[in-house]
């Protein structure tokens, strides 16, 4: 994992949605299945006509170790994108999550590869293999455009895309707001006087 990712992936989402004024986050419907995973890398973008995973299988064949397939399927949520067959070739190829604006099924099988999953949920049908769609393309992705190449941070917050041009400022931006938080934290924790003072300042009609 070279050195950016592993700094993005050392930040919670939360922060690194901050340095971004809160811009480029996927839709909060796209969570992860298990609250302890959380991931960060690039992004191999994906994009899938509805109801056909064809171009899932290509992209896992194109993959860098350490990718996030990002798959855009219109947000469908009636056939699954991947089940336990799908996710385990994913994970054999090093591919290090999988975010989807769909769904996903065979749950209990994926939860037990323990491979990080953010979707928007589970369903039973599968996906058809017509041959069609595309991969490392610009996708629009729970409401945020995804380039190939993308950072992608995910946890139990949710899902957030930093634009590979704007990847050190933002990530210098999110230690700043970690240090102010703490300093936050600090001034306030267990003093009512000082929290009174701060809703006065906060509440004051200008
Ligand atoms: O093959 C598929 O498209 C979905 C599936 O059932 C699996 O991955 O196990």
């Amino acid at each position: 994992m070279d050195s950016l990712i592993q700094q993005f992936k050392a930040l919670p989402t939360t922060a690194i949605s901050d340095a971004m004024d809160g811009l480029n986050n996927l839709d909060s419907a796209i969570k992860p299945l298990k609250d302890e995973y959380h991931f960060a890398g690039r992004a191999l973008t994906v994009q899938v006509p509805v109801g056909d995973n064809s171009a899932v299988l290509k992209a896992i064949g194109e993959a860098q170790a350490g990718d996030i397939l990002v798959v855009d399927c219109k947000g469908d949520t009636y056939r699954a994108i991947a089940g336990d067959f799908v996710v385990g070739m994913m994970q054999t190829m090093e591919i290090e999550a999988l975010v989807v604006d769909g769904v996903i099924r065979d749950l209990a099988a994926i939860k037990d590869l323990n491979f990080p999953v953010f979707s928007k949920g589970t369903t039973v049908a599968s996906s058809g293999k017509a041959g069609v769609g595309e991969t490392n393309i610009p996708i629009s992705c729970g409401g945020v455009t995804v380039y190939p190449g993308d950072l992608i941070i995910g946890d139990v917050d949710g899902v957030v895309v930093v634009p590979q041009a704007i990847c050190e400022e933002i990530l210098k931006k999110a230690k700043d707001k970690i240090v102010k938080d703490e300093q936050r934290a600090e001034k306030y924790a267990g003093k009512p006087d000082e929290i009174r003072k701060y809703i006065a300042m906060m509440t004051a009609k200008s």
